[in-house]
C-alpha cells in the first residue's frame, strides 16, 4: 500500500504529469509538499523522488442491464478496487433530495443522460474523498460529452476500459427482473434507454477501441462464466497484484499479495 509521507521541502520538482498532480495533490487531499510515496525522500541530498503513480482507473461501460454492476462487486471482491456507479451516485442525489435531485430523477425516468457537468462533479467528490489509488467507474463515460468533461475536469485518462456486451432481448429480460424498485426498470424506459446506449454510448465504445483501450467481455452466461474473462485482464497489471481486499473464494486466491501495511 501506498503510504503517505510528509516530504521535506516544497520544493521537491513536481511531476510533469497534470493527471497526477491533479489526482495526487488536489484530488486526494494533499497538501502542498505532500505526495504518495514508499519511503521518506530529502531532495537535498541529491535523491531523485520516485515518480509519483497516478491512480489506477477502469471504465466500465455497457448497456442497461448487461451486468455491469454484478461484475463490479465481483471485481472488488478479487482486485480491491474502488466501485464508483455513476447511476448510484445520481440516485443518491434523488434520495437526499439535493438541488438537482428533482431535475436528475425526471431525466432518468425518461431514460436521458444527467447533464455531464453533474455527474463529473459527482465522480470527482468521490475520488478526491477517497485514499483509494485504484476505481472502478461504472455506468461512466455514457456519452462523448461525458468523457470530455471527465477528461477535463478530472484531467486522466482510464488505464481499462471494459464493455460488457449483451443481446438487447437480454438486457431487458434482467431489468425487467431485477426487482430493486428503480424508477427505470419497466418496459417504457428501458426502450428508450436502449435507444440511447446506441446512439451516444456507441461512439465512446468505439473511441477507445481505437485507442487500444477497450476489452469486450461476452455478457451472456453465468455471473462466474463472465467473471471468468474478466479475470485475465485485471491479474495482468501490476498495480493491482498488490491486494488489500482478497478473497479466499476467489479463483485467483493466495496467489494475489494480501496488503498488511
Ligand atoms: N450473467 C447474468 N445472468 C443472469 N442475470 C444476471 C447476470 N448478471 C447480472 N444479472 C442480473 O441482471 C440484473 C441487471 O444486472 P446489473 O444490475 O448488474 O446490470 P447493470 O449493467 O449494472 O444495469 P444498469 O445499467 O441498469 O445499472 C440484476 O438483477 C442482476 O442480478
Ligand atoms: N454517466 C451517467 C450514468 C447514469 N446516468 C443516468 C441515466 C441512466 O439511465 C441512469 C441509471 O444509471 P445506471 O445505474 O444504469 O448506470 O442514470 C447518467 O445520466 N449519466
Ligand atoms: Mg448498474
Amino acid at each position: 500500500m501506498w503510504r503517505r509521507v510528509a516530504l521535506f521541502s516544497p520544493m521537491m520538482k513536481k511531476s510533469s504529469s497534470s493527471r497526477s498532480l491533479t489526482l495526487n495533490q488536489k484530488g486526494f487531499g494533499l497538501k502542498v509538499g505532500e505526495s504518495f510515496a514508499t519511503e521518506i525522500i530529502n531532495p537535498e541530498e541529491g535523491v531523485s523522488p520516485p515518480k509519483e503513480k497516478a491512480p489506477f482507473i477502469t471504465f466500465v461501460l455497457g448497456g442497461p442491464g448487461s451486468g455491469k454492476g454484478t461484475q463490479c462487486e465481483r471485481i472488488v471482491e478479487t482486485f480491491g478496487l474502488t466501485h464508483l456507479s455513476a447511476g448510484d451516485l445520481l440516485r443518491r442525489e434523488i434520495a437526499f433530495n439535493t438541488k438537482n435531485g428533482a431535475m436528475i430523477l425526471n431525466l432518468i425516468k425518461e431514460g436521458k443522460i444527467v447533464p455531464s457537468e453533474v455527474t463529473v462533479k459527482l465522480i470527482q467528490k468521490e475520488l478526491e474523498s477517497s485514499d483509494s489509488r485504484k476505481f472502478l467507474i461504472d455506468g461512466f463515460p455514457r456519452t462523448e460529452e461525458n468523457r470530455v468533461a471527465f477528461e477535463r475536469i478530472i484531467r486522466a485518462d482510464p488505464d481499462v476500459v471494459l464493455f460488457f456486451d449483451c443481446p438487447e432481448e437480454e438486457m431487458v429480460k434482467r431489468v425487467l427482473n431485477r426487482n430493486q424498485g428503480r424508477v427505470d426498470d419497466n418496459i417504457t424506459t428501458m426502450k428508450k434507454r436502449l435507444k440511447i446506449f446506441e446512439a451516444l454510448n456507441r461512439p465512446v465504445i468505439d473511441y477507445y477501441e481505437n485507442k487500444g483501450k477497450l476489452y469486450t467481455i461476452n455478457a451472456v452466461g453465468t455471473v462466474d462464466d463472465i467473471f471468468q474473462q474478466v479475470l485475465p485482464i485485471f491479474s495482468s497489471f501490476e498495480q493491482l497484484k498488490e491486494c488489500r481486499h482478497v478473497n479466499p473464494k476467489s479463483p485467483l486466491g493466495s496467489s494475489l499479495v494480501e496488503n498488511s501495511s
